[in-house]
């Protein structure tokens, strides 16, 4: 399988990071923008001049919009925002290969039916094998070749082997994993994480506070996963730990900046600058599956709490400092 077809659907930051790493060792990687006017403008530039300025496409990128282009691949990639997901799988459905892998690179919720990325994917496509990428990855990192390791997903142990082979290259790493449910938790978890790091960041409250943020969002994190079968190693590797390090330790991230603006004072529908937040979409659902489930999850309430202008920035830390004693669980 190492030199299937690849094809990725989705023309953002992610999407064209991943087709650059697609394009290494293959003549064509066809490069999916809903947008035909985005698919030109891709096609002329040679560049996503928007979401990774000065960072060339590879030359086997081949920009389109029409959907037809992923009927040869093995391989597609799915790499759209996590609300966008079931349109676009749904209107990939007649093009898509039986048996080819649709690998979810998105990191969301769906928030209106509550489904995770997977049963998406596996209501709109049954023909598809579904796997799932994530780990700590920022896009530019990955198009600027610096070294990054994330984990990929699937049901069956032997495709994951295969798709770890088909995509890594010398400085993009994949380690395999059949726990999907696991890494798209982490995946999804992390964006809301770092809203509130970037918040507390935004309101200057110091290196030791950010230090037990991260903390007690990764117990969080441990309670929800556990909770929905997620198994530890997944939770303290690359996809759960690991990336909820990198997005709540680096302004880099969009999420991180939109709490950062937040704790500056910036108003919730100001505070991402127009740039994709995938956490400001999850953080609702995440805390209704915690409740669900019995689980207790303060940071994530209180993200939720102020991004529903229920709660200011600063009465939300007051009542995380207030809240009682307790074992460190
Ligand atoms: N940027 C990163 O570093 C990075 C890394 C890992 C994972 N991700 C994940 O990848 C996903 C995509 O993020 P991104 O960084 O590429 O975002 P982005 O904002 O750079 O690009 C999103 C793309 O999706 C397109 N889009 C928007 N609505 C659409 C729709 N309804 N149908 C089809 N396409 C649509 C946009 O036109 C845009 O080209 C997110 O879930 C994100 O969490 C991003
Ligand atoms: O910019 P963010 O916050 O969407 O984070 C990007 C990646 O998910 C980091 O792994």
């Amino acid at each position: 399988m190492t030199r299937d077809t690849i094809a990725v659907l989705g023309a953002g930051a992610w999407g064209a990071a991943l087709a650059n790493v697609a394009a290494q060792g293959r003549r064509r990687v066809a490069l999916w923008a809903h947008d035909p006017g985005h698919a030109e403008t891709l096609a002329r530039d040679r560049e996503n001049r928007r979401h990774l300025p000065g960072l060339p496409l590879a030359h086997a990128v081949a920009p389109t919009s029409d959907l037809a282009s992923i009927a040869d691949a093995r391989v597609v990639l799915a790499v759209v925002p996590a609300q966008a997901m079931r349109d676009v799988a749904r209107a990939a459905r007649p093009y898509l290969a039986d048996g080819a892998a649709f690998v979810i690179c998105a990191k969301g919720i769906e928030r209106d039916r509550r489904h995770f990325m997977s049963e998406v994917v596996a209501e709109e496509l049954p023909q598809a094998r579904p796997a799932v990428l994530s780990g700590p990855s920022f896009a530019a990192d990955v198009c600027k070749g610096l070294p990054t390791a994330v984990t990929l997903a699937a049901a069956d142990e032997a495709l994951a082997q295969r798709l770890c082979e088909a995509l890594s290259t010398k400085t993009f790493r994949l380690y395999r994993s059949t726990d999907i449910r696991g890494v798209e938790i982490g995946g999804a978890a992390k964006n809301v994480f770092a809203i509130a790091a970037g918040m507390a960041a935004g309101r200057r409250l110091g290196a030791s506070a950010q230090a037990a943020l991260i903390a007690r969002s990764f117990a969080e994190l441990t309670r929800l996963g556990r909770a929905l079968g997620a198994r530890s190693e997944t939770l303290m590797g690359l996809s759960g730990l690991g990336d909820l390090v990198l997005t709540c330790g680096s302004a880099q991230s969009r999420n991180f900046a939109f709490g950062q603006a937040l704790g500056q004072g910036a108003a919730v529908q100001d505070a991402s600058g127009g740039k994709l937040t995938e956490g400001a979409f999850t953080a609702r659902v995440l805390i209704e599956m915690a409740r669900k489930e019995g689980v207790e999850m303060p940071i994530a309430e209180a993200v939720d709490a102020i991004l529903s202008l229920r709660l200011s920035v600063d009465a939300a830390i007051e009542a995380l400092l207030m809240r009682p004693l307790k074992a460190e669980i």
